[in-house]
């Protein structure tokens, strides 16, 4: 049986989610380290360890079927490419930042500036949109520290936790795009590819819906019943269950993560006990 072609991150940020997020699908590969490629032992899939910031061409050229990479990168130099789903890891920010000490009014103060950065496409594209024309120096790493030696006034750069521009003494003045890594596919796959692509896809889709949910159990008195369940927003309706103790019953429910924060509280006075929170490997809907 053929075999899907996957470009992976040979190493750096996105290469533990990317191998972690498909052995969360049961793919299990071999993290080549100093290996091109590698097969999966039970999926019909072969991984390509690549630079991230090369895989667009590889899946233009059909050397691969499908990729992950960060969205970033697609925007720089992919924008032909497809989109299969969003992956929820390595999101961060693509921004413009200026010196500390220097003060800021507007996209125009751009204008006749020299713009350090990685991203000289996303750079362009933005300042035309804003009718600003500015010099860009196209360099490979350490984006931030050109304004500290003189090689440019301003910079572009990837932005996550700010540590970096705080370091080097600068400030973020425009957030150009949003990132995170992604599953991309080649226009040349093929029909076989596209059946196992979807297999993949059902895959991916459970295990994220997954880690976006948690599995919820408490018990409750049976008259507040109705109380606790209204303030469960569940897959469905909840799974309620009498306990050995006469009047009480115990609840399941899966919910959103971010969403059992901003009910625990009204839970406990709503009469809620013995509150069990778990992680869920996969959910199919
Ligand atoms: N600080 C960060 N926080 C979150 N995501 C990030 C961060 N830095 C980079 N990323 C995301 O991870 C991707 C890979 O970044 P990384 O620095 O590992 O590789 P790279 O230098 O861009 O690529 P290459 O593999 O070509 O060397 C970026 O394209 C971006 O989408
Ligand atoms: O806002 P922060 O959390 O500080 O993250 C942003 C930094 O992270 C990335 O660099 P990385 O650490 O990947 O090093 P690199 O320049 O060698 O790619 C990016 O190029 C920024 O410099
Ligand atoms: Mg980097």
């Amino acid at each position: 049986m053929k075999k899907i072609r996957i470009a992976i991150q040979k190493s750096g940020r996105l290469n533990e989610d990317s191998l972690q997020i498909l052995k969360d699908c049961g793919i299990s590969i071999d993290n080549g380290k100093d290996q091109l490629k590698a097969s999966s032992r039970n999926f019909p899939l072969e991984a390509f360890y690549l630079r991230n910031g090369d895989i667009p061409q590889y899946l233009r050229d059909g050397v691969v079927d499908i990729a992950i990479i960060g969205e970033n990168v697609l925007i720089e130099k992919g924008q032909d490419l497809i989109v299969a789903e969003k992956l929820g890891f390595s999101k961060c920010k693509v921004s413009l930042a200026i010196p500390k000490s220097v003060k800021y009014n507007s996209i125009k103060d751009f204008e006749g500036k020299r713009i350090a950065t990685s991203y000289p496409n996303t750079v362009e594209n933005y300042l035309k949109e804003k009718g600003v024309k500015a010099e860009l120096h196209i360099i490979n790493g350490s984006v931030e520290i050109a304004p500290n030696i003189g090689l440019a006034d301003a910079i572009c750069d990837i932005v996550s936790s700010g540590s970096t521009l705080f370091k080097n003494n600068l400030k973020e003045v425009e957030v150009m795009l949003h990132s995170e890594a992604v599953l991309v596919v080649s226009p040349q796959i093929s029909e076989e590819g596209k059946i196992l692509l979807e297999k993949l896809r059902f895959r991916i889709q459970s295990v994220l819906r997954a880690r976006q949910s948690k599995y919820v159990l408490l018990n409750a008195p049976n008259e507040k019943l109705k109380d606790i369940i209204a303030l469960l927003p569940g897959m469905r309706s909840p799974t309620v269950l009498p306990l050995a103790e006469e009047g009480w019953s115990s609840v399941h429910t899966v919910i959103n993560k971010d969403k059992f924060w901003e009910v625990i509280e009204e839970l406990k006075e709503a009469g809620a006990e013995g509150i069990l929170v778990c992680p869920i490997e996969k959910m199919v809907l």
